[in-house]
């Protein structure tokens, strides 16, 4: 890297020349303003012409005009050096990562190309920063050595010792502090992107029941962090001490050899034009130095190491393309082929399930409180799921069989009142609900009716307002908030897949399951050919490299392997065929001792299941589908609707 930067330095030599020479006055800056004080007071005041002394104040003044004039130039020259490192730093990353996309479509990143122009940018302030206080640090120091030494020559070696001691222990700083720095922010970056995945997949979390193991990453993340943060500051207190001597120790020094410097014919003037060197000029650039070379160097390397690393890019089988100086070149340069690396981490985050943020629609839902009969203007309403009637009165389920005592529902909901907010309008309002322990139930109802916001308060991810959730009598979610994982299995529509084996995968929502469960899972929803596909079960999978459906079969399967006598199905199987989907549901209602709920993707789902739940806004229906056709008009539109959807 130390070669390609002296090659893109050598190729812009004229910019390197004008900065010197802006530079140059500003050395002159800081030489006027050091003797011009002490001329003032050895020949002007103290020597009782202050006429003269008056005018080497104004020339230590016009001094301060050349040093603007000096910044000026600075910052034009400086752009000609830092805006051709950021153009071509910006060029590698686009075009290496349009080489990548070219290379393999399905592993293109486009955040890569986002996340390094904003390093991009990074780097170059990081550059500006160091090249400007260098520069200066360089120039203001030959200004004030040389005024010290016209002043009196006496004075370096009191000056320069502790100077150069400081200088010393902060150079020293300097490489375990970029160490530091880089160990840091890789640490910063692995818990931002931990945080990130695990928020947008926070639903997935809960209803798998992954808190624990989730939290205690997390811990272990940011413990690391902070143990990171403290030896950086550490590393910060010795930078600190590093400024201390090397600026305040000559000051001092000085102070002490006050009466030797007298003695050896050093004037009053001297040795306050020595002083301003050192307070108003070195101390300062010192300080503007060490804290340029202690953050923004650091912040430039780790860049700069992340663009040689970035998958994005491309290898260093591109010399040119992979400088870390990169010249704007021919394009040629950038299209070598890259070698794309491993997925990105961020891919194998859980797969998103957002619960929208949308108003809610107006929603109320018929009550077994409400009127029984119905109202005349809505001749086809029936009663709301009833509780379980005498024996003969329920539809058959074609599930397992229900046992003679069918014991508490396997699931209930008492008078529910949901809204999302204090404000908000409930999506559903006063709903009864009883479904029996081995009954498959389909919902269905209008996008946006509430029929997922139903399946997280049966999970038990959503407390109601008002009323009482129970699965099998007991409440769904506790009053901690905890909800009951070994009582219901709940998969959304987006499934989630980690990055592991398929067994892994398989077994996640129960990891002591035997390899017979796991055969009957196995075969139960015909994944056979799919495993083989993917290598067996030992071979490893991540979201990025399944399909949708594929990923949606694995939940399956594992949902059929858990132990939870409740499965809810959220549009679980949408992105399936309709055969497969058929007998994958068949396949669960038929695990023994399965309580089935599926929010219906298509009309066929509804008719398999033993009774369909219709959400409508204003009221809530539940019978069996022929029941349903025939008294519900919602219903036959939404029939209708799938039929030709
Ligand atoms: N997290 C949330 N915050 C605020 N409102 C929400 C939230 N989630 C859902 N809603 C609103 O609640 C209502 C019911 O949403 P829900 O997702 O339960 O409907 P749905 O019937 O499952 O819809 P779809 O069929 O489109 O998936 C909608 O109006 C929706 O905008």
């Amino acid at each position: 890297m130390a070669a390609q930067g002296r090659r893109f330095l050598w190729r812009r030599r004229r910019v390197l020349v004008a900065l010197g020479g802006w530079s140059l006055l500003e050395a002159a800056h800081t030489f006027l303003s050091g003797y011009g004080v002490a001329k003032a007071l050895d020949d002007g005041f103290l020597a009782g012409r202050t006429g003269t002394g008056l005018l080497w104040l104004a020339v230590a003044a016009a001094g301060t005009l050349l040093g603007g004039l000096a910044v000026r130039g600075v910052f034009t020259a400086l752009a000609g050096l830092v805006e051709p490192f950021r153009d071509g730093l910006v060029r590698r990353a686009v075009s290496g990562a349009l080489a990548a996309a070219i290379a393999d479509p399905a592993r293109a990143d486009n955040s890569a190309v986002s996340r390094l122009t904003h390093q991009s940018e990074i780097a170059r302030d990081s550059f500006a920063g160091l090249v400007l206080t260098a520069r200066s640090f360089v120039f203001t120091g030959v200004g004030a050595l040389v005024g010290l030494a016209s002043l009196d020559p006496a004075l370096l070696p009191v000056v320069l010792p502790p100077l150069l001691l400081g200088l010393a222990l902060f150079l020293s700083t300097l490489a375990p502090m970029a160490a530091a720095q880089r160990a840091f922010l890789d640490a910063d970056e692995a818990l931002s992107d931990r945080v990130g995945a695990v928020g947008a997949g926070f639903r997935d979390v809960v209803a798998c029941g992954g808190q624990g193991v989730i939290g205690a990453e997390l811990d272990r993340l940011i413990a690391a962090e902070a143990r990171l943060a403290r030896r950086l500051a550490r590393w910060a207190g010795v930078r600190t001490l590093a400024l201390g001597a090397a600026g305040r120790l000559p000051v001092v020094a000085l102070l002490l050899a006050i009466p030797w410097l007298l003695r050896g014919g050093a004037t009053a003037g001297a040795l306050l034009g020595a002083l301003t060197y050192l307070l108003q000029a070195l101390l300062p650039a010192l300080h503007a130095l060490m804290t340029a070379f202690g953050a923004a160097g650091s912040r430039l390397l780790v860049v700069l190491e992340r663009f040689r690393a970035d998958p994005a890019l491309p290898d260093s089988a591109a010399p040119e393309a992979a400088s870390a100086f990169p010249d704007p070149g021919p394009p040629g340069a950038a299209s070598a082929l890259p070698d794309p690396g491993p997925p990105g981490a961020a891919s194998a985050a859980p797969d998103r399930v957002a619960l929208g943020a949308a108003p809610p629609l107006p929603a109320r839902v018929l009550s077994e409180s409400a009127p029984a009969v119905p109202e005349p203007t809505a001749p086809e309403a029936v009663p709301v799921c009833p509780r379980p009637g005498p024996p003969g009165a329920a539809p058959a389920p074609t599930g397992p069989a229900a046992p003679e005592d069918p014991g508490p529902p396997a699931a209930e909901l008492r008078g529910v009142t949901f809204a999302y907010g204090p404000g908000a309008r409930p999506v559903l309002d006063r709903l009864d609900l009883t479904v029996r322990p081995g009954e498959w139930l389909a919902v269905v109802g209008p996008s946006g009716i509430g029929k997922s916001t139903l399946t997280a308060l049966l999970a038990g991810l959503l407390a109601p307002d008002r009323g009482t959730v129970t699965l099998g009598g007991a409440l769904a979610r506790d009053p901690s908030g905890r909800a009951p994982l070994q009582r219901r299995t709940l998969l959304p529509q987006q499934a989630y897949v980690f990055s592991g084996t398929v067994r892994e995968n398989l077994r996640y929502l129960s990891p002591d399951a035997s390899a017979a469960d796991l055969r009957r899972a196995v075969a139960a929803l015909e994944l056979d050919p799919l495993i083989d596909r993917l290598g067996g079960l030992e071979a490893t999978v991540g979201p990025e490299r399944l399909s949708a459906g594929e990923r949606q079969r694995l939940a399956l399967g594992r949902a059929h392997l858990s132990r939870a006598p409740l499965l809810l199905l959220d549009e679980a199987t949408c992105h399936l065929d309709p055969d497969t989907e058929e007998r994958a549901e068949r396949a669960l209602a038929a695990r023994p001792g399965t309580t089935l709920v599926v929010v219906a993707h298509r009309i066929s789902s509804a008719l398999r299941a033993d009774r369909v739940l219709l959400l409508d806004g204003d009221r809530a229906l539940c019978a069996p589908h022929d029941e349903l056709l025939a008294r519900s008009a919602l219903y036959r539109d939404l029939a209708g609707l799938w039929e030709t959807g």
